[in-house]
């Protein structure tokens, strides 16, 4: 099961996992499903317009224009390991600008885990982060 081979990737990580951050939009239907797991918190990133309160705001570029993904203020704790997860990594855009959320929170980024990764693009190596992805393509 899909779930099954995040959770074993997800475990594997050490030090462990303190807090799973999910990238809007389909690192919500995987990220949530680890962080129960892994029994840590799960928090969004989300597109820019979409949480209320005090935020921290990243600015990045991916294939197709310019966005901006977003995180509350107090959501990620100074100090914490944090795992990044999206669907999917194509130029790497959406999870450097994550990362950069995660570092402005003051916490650090332990890994990012994607299930598919587009090798052509070279994301990877854009990321200042391990990374993990369960398909090449
Ligand atoms: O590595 P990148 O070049 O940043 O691309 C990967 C991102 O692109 C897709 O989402 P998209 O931003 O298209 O938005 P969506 O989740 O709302 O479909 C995908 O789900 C990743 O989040
Ligand atoms: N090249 C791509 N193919 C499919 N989905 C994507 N999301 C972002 N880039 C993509």
């Amino acid at each position: 099961m899909l779930k099954d081979a995040l959770v074993v990737e997800a475990k594997k990580i050490s030090p462990p996992v303190e807090c799973v951050a999910g990238l809007e939009a389909r690192g919500f239907l995987f990220g949530p499903l680890i962080s129960l797991e892994l029994n840590v918190p799960f928090v969004p990133i989300r597109k820019k317009g979409k949480l209320p309160g005090n935020l921290l705001s990243v600015c990045y570029s991916k294939e197709y224009g310019q966005d901006v993904l977003e995180v509350q203020e107090n959501a990620i704790k100074p100090g914490k390991r944090v795992l990044l997860v999206d669907d999917l990594l194509a130029t790497g855009g959406s999870l450097l600008a994550s990362y950069h959320l995660v570092k402005k929170a003051g916490a650090q980024v332990a890994a990012s885990l994607v299930i598919i990764e587009l090798e052509p693009l070279k994301g990877r190596d854009t990321l200042p982060t391990d990374v993990i992805s369960l398909i090449k393509l």
